[in-house]
Formats: C-alpha cells, structure tokens, sequence
C-alpha cells in the first residue's frame, strides 16, 4: 500500500517558496506505478521494486533540485554540467523526498540512503534519467479525466517568443478566455505573477505549473519553448494544441555547436509527440525548411504556413495552408498590415508595437489563435477593437524619451540587434545611439558579430557590460568593440566608440552625447531588473536608468513607464530560483 505523508507536511507544501509552483490539491500515484512507466529497474538490474520490497511510497510531486524538492516528492537525481544530483541526495531526503530516481552513477553516490523516518529510501534507476522525468511528472501532475481541457501554444524561435505569447494571450483574453504564461519574464498559472528563472522551466515545474493553471480555471496558456528546453527534454509528457516558429538566426551556438544542430533541437517541437497542429512563420531558408519538417512530421493539414518578409515568394514549394502579410504600412509607432490566405481570405489588423518585426510576431499569434480553432469572423471581430495586439511587453521596445527618442529593448544576439537598430533609425539628421555588451558564459561567436553590427548601423557606439555571469567583463568588452573596430576599419558608420563601463555611466554617457533628434538604442537587457556578476545579483534596471538621466539632463520622459523598482521578491526567485537554478 502506498505510504502517506504527515501533516506537518501538508504545512510545509502551504508555506515554501517551492509551493507556490505547486498545485494545492496533488493526486498521490504509487511508486511502483511510476517505476512501471519508466520500466525503471534495482541496482540488481531487475524490474523495479524487485523481490522483497516492502515500501510503496505515495508519490505527490516530482522535482530535480533539491531547494525544490517538498515532502512526497520522487527527486530526479541527474547527471549534470558541473555535479551529479545524486550528491544531493541527502538533502532531497531531508527535505521529504520518497524515492530517488537517478542512473548508476548517481545510484553509487545515493548508496543505502534513508528517508526522514529512516527508512531504505527507494531507488528508481534509468540509464537516461532525464529523458523520463517528463512524462513521470505528466502522471503525477497531470490532469484527471474530468478536468476542463486547458488550450496549449508553444513558441519556438531565437527571437520573437515572449511578444508572440503576450499577444496570444491578448487575444484569448479579448476572447473571454482566463489565459497562463509561462516564458522569460514571468509566471501566470493564478493571481499572482511569478518572475521567470528559465525561459521554460525544467519539466517538473512545467507540469505542476499546467496543474495549478487547471486549479485556477485557466482555460488557454502561451509558453515559451527555447531550444535548451527541448535539448534538456523539458516539455516531455507535454502535446500542445499549436506550436509556433518565428525565426532562426545565430545565438546559443555555445550549446548547439552548429546552426544545423539549432535547428534540429527546434524541429522537436513540429512532430506528433508534441503538438497536435503547427504554424510556422517560412521567411528565409530556415523558416522553409521547418515548415518542410513540420508537413513531413505532422501532415500538410495540420499546418500553416505565414510568409511576411517573402510575402512575394510564390506558394508552389509551400506546404500547408499558406498566409501572408500583404500591405504593412506605418501606422503610429506601429503598423497596419493584412493577412491574407487561402481561398479569398482576409483579416485586417493592426499592431501598435514598434518595429516592422512585431507585424510578424502578431501575425503568427493571429494565426495560431485560428488554428486553435477561433473562426475567421470571430478573430476579425476580435481585430477590430483598438490595441487587441498591443499589449506591453516589458523591455521590448519600451520606449522611455521622445526627444531624443529614448529605448530599451532586449535584442542580445545578431539579428535582433539589426532589427532593433532599424526599428530606431532616427528620421531627419538626428543621430543614432546605441548602448550594448554581450553576455558572459554565452555563445561566445555573437560578440564580435554584434559589435560589427553596431558599428555600421549607428553613429555612436558605447560598449559596456551585460550579464557577465561568471566571466571577466573586460574581455567580453574587448571582444564585442574588436567587431566594432573592424567594422569602423572597414568604413562602417560609427564616428564615436566608446568603452564605458558599469552599465549605468555609459547610459549616462550616451544621454549626455544625444541631442533632441537623436534616438538612443539601449540594447542587451530589457525587462532585467538585476545584473549577474559572478554569482552576485546587482540591481540594475536600464529602464531607470535611462529614465534617471533623461530627467538629469533636462530631457523628458515618456509616460510612467521608466522601469519598475527592483523588488526584493524577484531577488529572492533568482537567489532560491523559481526553477532549477
Ligand atoms: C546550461 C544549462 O541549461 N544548464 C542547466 C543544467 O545545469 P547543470 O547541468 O550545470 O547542473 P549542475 O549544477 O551540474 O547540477 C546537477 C543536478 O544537481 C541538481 N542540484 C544541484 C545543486 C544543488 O544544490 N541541488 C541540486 O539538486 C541540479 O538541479 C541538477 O539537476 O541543469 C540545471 C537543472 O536542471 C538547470 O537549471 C541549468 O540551467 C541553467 C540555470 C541555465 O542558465 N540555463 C540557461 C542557459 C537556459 O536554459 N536558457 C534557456 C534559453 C534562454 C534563451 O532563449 O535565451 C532557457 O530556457 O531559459
Ligand atoms: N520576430 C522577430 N524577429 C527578429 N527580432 C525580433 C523579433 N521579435 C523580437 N525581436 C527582437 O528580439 C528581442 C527579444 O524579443 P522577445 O523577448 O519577444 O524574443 P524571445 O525569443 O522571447 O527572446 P528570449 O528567448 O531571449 O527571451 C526584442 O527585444 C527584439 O529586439
């Protein structure tokens, strides 16, 4: 019989930060079941429990790091980067775990391991564990035969997920739909947001975050789905309704090795095992080829197929139902644009995010909304209604000054950083600004790349730090301005280069060069509120900054949208972390 928990338990599951993450009401599942799923084996080699077993813990969650492992949980004890989670062992114990599930390695490390009441703590062993903590943790969160359905988008692609998931969810909720988030800047899955850690948490949290959404009524939730989360297997057990591309370009080639391999970690998510139907956004060669990946693996019918920069393109070599963006044109800070498909038909609609790429991210939530099965007219009826695609992405083109024209903006690899310095191209003679660094223990390749990028398309160019994680700044900075010096050698644009550093003087620096017309980029960072250095979190958030020496200089700001005070809570997530960090 499955044993149970105590209630002093119960207490902790209400009070821990890790809790939060967690549904209140967890459906206990025996052990040997989830052994049985897995086909999980004994140190022995026999099939799991084996002869003489005689514990059959009740399992209520599932978790793969200890600071969030609570009282009933199965603790995924894996081999990672830097140590085995098998040396925590013990702490996942002392913490209430029931079982460990881990491979040999890990099961010499755990050796004859007790629970808190002392008990021989069962060990489930898999030769790649990771690769079953998905669907493990699907059982145990998974929803029950008579939940209400919850509606899933992912999104994939190096840029455009979290504006494609914001607007998503804007429309739902235009819908009357409750929507969930689950991306880069936060949590939704209740009343309260939770900041984000991961892009897309590791699959325990994904599945406890599903469960809790249930909980609370959430009937559609948008997730971002990075390419670590697919290589790390961390939305197994998960089949959404439409998965989403937008693009592929450099970045992460630090885990990835190659473009082919990126692309190959991305495709994951257009097969059956993980989604029911797929829209992909087929600019460019990469965009071609998922779309060609994605009728292979799903079928032409299960698929739509978005061109916006190729509207032009002819649909002959185009699987699946083709849509393009005809006629964006200037509106505001914003564009109008037209969706056209097939057989005659039309929907109109408006984006008030600036730059000329957020036509193609609401272009691709328009359309995974429809293929999530709202009907054309109703989706028109939904487009009709001022700003239903303008919701605020935080740090996403945020504008802070008008004059100069005053951004921050998140684009920290190549691409998004030529969008981004298109998207602010200052009309007339002003000037064009830019401050940015490049991140530290992150493909290593976009520094140089970027720095040239900034050097032929701005005036300006002040490198400064980013995140440096782990590595010395200073080397990162020299990398970022060798690209910029190579790029001015070779007749670029910039008259001005500069290396200033912290973060906050060269967004000083910038303001104090830039005149009314002037339009000043702040790129590499957006919604960040703290800056990593060496395993330390400052506070640092451009917003204020930039906002802070606008007012300094004399210049105005725009709106109340100057950044938000770093709180003590979102410190306290990245200290503890909201996932396995
Ligand atoms: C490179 C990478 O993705 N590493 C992930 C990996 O870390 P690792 O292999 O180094 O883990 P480790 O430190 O050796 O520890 C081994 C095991 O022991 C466990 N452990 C460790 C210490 C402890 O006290 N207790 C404990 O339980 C760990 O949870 C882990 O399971 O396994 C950890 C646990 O699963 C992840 O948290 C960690 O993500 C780190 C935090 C990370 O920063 N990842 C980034 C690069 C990432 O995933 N980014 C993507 C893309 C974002 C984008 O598109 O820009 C994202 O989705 O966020
Ligand atoms: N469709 C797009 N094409 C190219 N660049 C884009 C696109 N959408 C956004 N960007 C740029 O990428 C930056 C990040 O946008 P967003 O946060 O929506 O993407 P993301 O894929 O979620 O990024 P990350 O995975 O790093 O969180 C923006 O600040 C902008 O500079």
């Amino acid at each position: 019989m499955p044993t149970d928990h105590s209630a002093s338990d119960d207490a902790a599951r209400g009070t821990s930060g890790a809790a939060a993450l967690r549904p209140t009401r967890p459906r206990p599942v025996p052990l040997s079941e989830l052994g049985a799923l897995i086909g999980a084996t004994t140190t022995d080699g026999a099939a799991w429990p084996g002869p003489g077993a005689t514990e059959d813990p009740a399992v209520t969650g599932v978790s793969l790091n200890t600071a969030q492992t609570l009282p009933g949980d199965l603790y995924a004890a894996l081999p990672g980067a830097h140590r085995h989670g098998a040396e925590f062992a013990a702490a996942a114990l002392e913490a209430g775990g029931v079982a460990v599930l881990t491979d040999a390695a890990g099961a010499a490390l755990v050796g004859a391991g007790t629970d808190r009441s002392g008990v021989p703590v069962p060990v489930l062993l898999h030769p790649a564990p990771r690769t079953v903590v998905g669907p493990l943790a699907q059982r145990v969160f998974g929803p029950a035969p008579t939940d209400p359905p919850l509606a899933l988008y992912a999104v994939t692609g190096t840029n455009g997920k979290t504006t494609t998931t914001y607007v998503i969810n804007a429309l739902l909720e235009a819908a009357g739909v409750t929507t969930g988030l689950i991306g880069t800047i936060e949590i939704l899955a209740g009343r309260t947001p939770i900041p984000s850690v991961l892009t897309t948490p590791e699959a325990p949290q994904v599945h406890s975050l599903l469960a809790l959404m249930r909980e609370h009524g959430v009937g559609a939730a948008a997730m971002e789905v990075s390419s670590h989360a697919l290589s790390y297997h961390r939305v197994d057990g998960v089949r959404f309704d439409v998965a989403g591309f937008t693009n592929l370009t450099q970045d992460h080639l630090d885990l990835h090795g190659s473009m082919a391999e990126y692309f190959a970690a991305k495709a994951q998510l257009f097969t059956p095992e993980h989604t029911r139907r797929a829209v992909v956004l087929a600019d460019g060669d990469w965009g071609r080829a998922m779309a060609a990946h994605a009728a292979g693996r799903l079928g032409a019918d299960a698929l739509t197929t978005l061109l916006v920069d190729d509207a032009d393109r002819p649909d002959a070599d185009l699987p699946g139902a083709v849509w393009r963006v005809v006629d964006p044109r200037r509106d505001g800070l914003g564009h109008r644009f037209t969706l056209s498909g097939p057989d005659g038909a039309h929907l109109h609609a408006r984006t008030g995010l600036p730059g000329g790429f957020n036509v193609a991210n609401a272009a691709l939530a328009v359309l995974m909304v429809h293929a999530g099965g709202l009907d054309l007219d109703v989706l028109q009826g939904l487009l009709d209604r001022p700003d239903v695609l303008t919701p605020p992405v935080p740090g996403r083109m945020q504008v802070i000054g008008t004059a100069p024209h005053a951004i921050v903006d998140f684009a920290h690899n190549p691409d998004a950083l030529v969008r981004a310095l298109e998207a602010t191209r200052p009309d007339g003679d002003g000037r064009q600004l830019i401050v940015f660094g490049a991140t530290g223990d992150r493909d290593a390749t976009k520094r140089p790349l970027m720095g040239e990028i900034a050097a032929r398309m701005a005036d300006v160019v002040i490198v400064t730090d980013d995140d440096p994680h782990d590595e010395d700044p200073a080397p990162i900075r020299a990398a970022v301005l060798a690209g910029v010096h190579r790029a001015v050698h070779d007749g670029g644009r910039a008259t001005v280069v500069e290396e200033v550093h912290p973060r906050a003087e060269a967004i000083r620096r910038a303001v104090a060069l830039a005149g009314p017309r002037d339009s000043i980029l702040v790129a590499g960072r957006g919604h960040e509120v703290w800056q990593e250095v060496k395993g330390v979190n400052l506070p640092l958030d451009d917003r204020q900054e930039l906002a802070a020496a606008l007012r300094e200089t004399g210049h105005p700001v725009h709106g109340p949208a100057d950044g938000a005070d770093p709180d003590p809570q979102d410190a306290r997530h990245h200290e503890e972390g909201t996932t396995e960090a």
